[in-house]
C-alpha cells in the first residue's frame, strides 16, 4: 500500500505571514517618519506622543490576527481609537495620501507583496481609513465602548498562493 502522507496547508494570519510584530512595528517607524516629512499629513500628527507609532502597530497586530497588545497590552480599545479621530476633519486628499505613504512603507518596510496578502492588507487599509474620515466630521456618531476589534482576514483570495496539484 502507498498512502503518501501530505501535510494540510494551514492559513496563517495575516498577522503571522506579514512577519509578525517586528516587521509591523518596522512599518509604522517607516510610515511616520515619512509623515514627519509630509506637508499634508505632518500638521496632523504634530502632537501625537512618541509612543503613537508603536501604538498604531499594536492595534495592527491585533487586527490581522496577532496577540491582543493594543487592548491587553496598551490598554485601548475600539471605542479610543475612533475617539482619537473624533473632531479632525480629516479630508478625501489627506486620507489618499495616509493610504500611498502606508503603502509606500509596506514595500520599504519588506512586507510581503504576494498579491493575495496585498489585496487582503490594502482591504483593510480603505476600510479603516475611509472610517477614520467619516468618525472625523462633525455629527459623527460617539463610538461604542462595548464594540470589539475589528478583525480582518484573507478575504476572498482565501490564502496565500497555492499552487494547484
Ligand atoms: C486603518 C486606518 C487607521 C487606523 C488603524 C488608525 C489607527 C489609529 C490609532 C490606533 C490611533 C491612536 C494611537 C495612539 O494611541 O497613540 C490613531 C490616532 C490618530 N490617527 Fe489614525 N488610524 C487610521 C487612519 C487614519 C487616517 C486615514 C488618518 C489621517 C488622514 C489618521 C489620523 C490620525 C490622527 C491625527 C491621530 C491622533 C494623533 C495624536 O495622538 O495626536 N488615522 N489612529
Amino acid at each position: 500500500m502507498n498512502a503518501e502522507k501530505t501535510t494540510p496547508f494551514v492559513v496563517p494570519s495575516l498577522y503571522t505571514w506579514a512577519g509578525g510584530q517586528p516587521a509591523l512595528e518596522r512599518l509604522t517607524a517607516v510610515f511616520y517618519a515619512k509623515v514627519a516629512q509630509d506637508e499634508l499629513l505632518a500638521p496632523l500628527f504634530s502632537s501625537a506622543s512618541h509612543s503613537h507609532a508603536i501604538h498604531v502597530a499594536h492595534f495592527l497586530t491585533e487586527v490581522l490576527g496577532g496577540p491582543p497588545l493594543y487592548t491587553a497590552g496598551d490598554g485601548g480599545s475600539h471605542a479610543q481609537m475612533v475617539m482619537h479621530h473624533l473632531g479632525r476633519h480629516l479630508s478625501e486628499i489627506q486620507r489618499r495620501r495616509w493610504l500611498n505613504l502606508l503603502l509606500d512603507s509596506a514595500d520599504e518596510a519588506g512586507l510581503p507583496t504576494d498579491p493575495e496578502f496585498r489585496a487582503a492588507l490594502v482591504g483593510y487599509l480603505e476600510w479603516g481609513s475611509r472610517l477614520a474620515v467619516l468618525n472625523s466630521q462633525d455629527g459623527a456618531p460617539a463610538p461604542d465602548p462595548a464594540a470589539g476589534m475589528p478583525q480582518w482576514g484573507w478575504g476572498e483570495p482565501g490564502g496565500p498562493y497555492q499552487p494547484p496539484s
